[in-house]
């Protein structure tokens, strides 16, 4: 922890790290966290286990090096309890075993969004850019009511065909072999069809502008840091660059619907259903960035691992392509179409009823890479769990890798085997236990699981059926198995020990 930690306070403080010489930020590292650094390992009589941090600060670690510091919770847990760690003022609880696993799922005062909103700067927030007077919940309400709508099968079925002719340009674009990063090329088709089906066709028709866009949400994922997460007030160097990238992203967002309405024009999109239900430009950007984000971050590195998990595993491979080609056999057998046009002719109820080899693939890669820390905070008063007291106003943390990587729970859990997905009771008995989580669970399951399944579906589906590809390294050396995902990469899981590329060529 100590010297990244060091550096990334006063990179963010001071302004620019590179003006400190290396000599006087690591004789500050050693110096002041040999004083300053304190380690508990034990429980304490508050019935916690307490991890490390630096006084006053606390455990910076939770935002620079997620994974390896829940890892330390994990193994503190390891025979019963919690532990407990300090932000600044905020106290955060990590559960890791089942007890605090079903209370974190299930408890009525801990609450979603306030967790987040305190505690992950990921997102782009539209009240930095502008004022809102609807209640949080008022705005969950609004964004669940408008993503159920856009969801209903008979809508998503009209907008196939689409997303289909958009991949399948994308694709075009490319060179037609060549050596290609997934975490690059892949997120731009997740990114492509989000927009396509819940946000603006003026961008979704334009690569430009779709290239301006990913530039707009990587930038404020860039300008967020520890500081400008838990100290929102502070007027520091990322705190400034966030609150401008939003700001052009909302009117990047707000132009082309502004213009609709402006003049009258009709076209076929989510946001003309928005414009036609009468919401406010501000409600319906809200709607858009949200959608989005949780579109390019989860389903982008969910979709490039499950490509690089089926490349490496040929008996998956070959099941997979069975699979497309009987679905392509019954509902579009016209060998003379154009292999996109024949994908899009299978039913959006088949695609999400009936491809059982594409949803264990789905669930097992997403058992390996979505692995970060779910949060919330208690609002409601005190409650005593697991022999400790969760305060009220105290934050809780559940990492999904306590459950999904854990031996206990999966047999050589790093070993991607979706074939562990074929026995039903297998199934319930981790449905019953909480220990597959992947999708969220309790009150709060995610409420794009279904577009989620479907975008990786149609990508995997297109991009397996045009490309024959192999794993390389930057070289074009071929790459053994599959590396770990770096879970302390909170926005790509990107591959531990370097860039894995693919080197693809078209199929014959
Ligand atoms: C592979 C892709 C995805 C994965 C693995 C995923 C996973 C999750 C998980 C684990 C949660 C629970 C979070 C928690 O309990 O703290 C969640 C919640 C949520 N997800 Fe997803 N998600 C994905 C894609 C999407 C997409 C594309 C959308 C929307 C377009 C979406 C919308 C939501 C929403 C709105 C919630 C919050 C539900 C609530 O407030 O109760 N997700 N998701």
């Amino acid at each position: 922890m100590s010297n990244s930690t060091i550096n990334s306070l006063l990179s963010d403080h001071i302004g620019d790290a590179t003006n400190l010489s290396l000599w006087t930020s690591a004789a500050l590292s050693a110096g002041v966290l040999a004083v300053l650094y304190y380690q508990l390992t034990s429980r304490k009589s508050d019935g916690f286990t307490h991890l490390p941090g630096i006084p006053f600060i606390g455990s910076w670690d939770f935002f620079t090096k997620r994974s390896d510091f829940v890892r330390l919770a994990i193994a503190a847990n390891k025979n019963g309890g919690m532990s407990k760690f300090k932000l600044l003022n905020h106290n955060v609880v990590i559960a890791t075993q089942e007890q605090g696993r079903k209370f974190f799922f299930s408890n009525k005062s801990l609450d979603f969004q306030e967790g987040y909103a305190v505690l992950w700067g990921g997102a782009p927030e539209i009240r930095d850019v502008v004022s809102q007077d609807a209640s949080q919940a008022e705005r969950r309400s609004y964004f669940v009511k408008r993503l159920n709508g856009f969801l209903r099968r008979e809508r998503l079925g009209k907008t196939v065909p689409q997303l289909f002719t958009d991949l399948d340009n994308r694709m075009n674009s490319w060179p037609q072999s060549g050596r290609a990063n997934p975490f690059d090329n892949i997120y731009r088709l997740v990114l492509q069809m989000t927009v396509r089906a819940l946000a603006v066709k003026e961008i979704a028709d334009s690569p430009a502008a779709l290239e301006k866009l990913s530039e707009l949400y990587w930038g404020v994922e860039k300008s967020t840091s520890a500081t400008s997460v838990l100290l929102p007030w502070f007027p520091s160097r990322t705190r400034r660059n966030r609150k401008d990238v939003t700001a052009e992203l909302y009117q990047f967002l707000a132009d082309p619907i502004n213009k609709r309405k402006a003049e009258g024009r009709v076209e076929e999109d989510a946001a003309q259903f928005m414009i036609e239900q009468g919401d406010s430009t501000e409600n319906m950007v809200m709607f858009v960035m949200a959608a989005i984000f949780a579109g390019i971050i989860t389903t982008g590195m969910n979709i490039c691992w499950l490509l690089l998990h089926v490349n490496a595993n040929p008996e998956w491979s070959a099941k997979l392509q069975s699979e497309i080609q009987a679905l392509l056999s019954e509902h579009s057998p016209d060998t003379a179409l154009p292999i996109h046009t024949r994908l899009s002719q299978i039913p959006v109820g088949v695609w999400e009823d009936s491809t059982p080899v594409l949803d264990l693939i789905i669930q097992e890669t997403i058992r390996i890479t979505n692995n970060g820390s779910l949060l919330r905070r208690n609002v409601a008063s005190d409650v005593e769990l697991d022999g400790a007291t969760l305060k009220k106003g105290d934050f809780m943390a559940y990492p999904l890798e306590a459950a999904h990587l854990n031996p206990e729970n999966y047999v050589d859990p790093m070993k991607w085997n979706p074939g562990r997905w074929e026995d039903p009771a297998e199934v319930e008995k981790h449905k019953a236990q909480l220990t597959f989580m992947g999708w969220g669970a309790g009150m709060h399951p995610c409420l794009g699981m279904r577009f989620a399944k479907l975008e990786m579906k149609f990508i995997a589906a297109l991009y397996t059926s045009r490309f024959e590809y192999t794993r390389v390294d930057k070289h074009g050396a071929p790459i053994k198995g599959v590396p770990e995902p770096n879970l302390n990469d909170l926005y790509r899981a990107s591959p531990k020990g370097g860039e894995v590329f693919f080197e693809y060529k078209p199929k014959i």
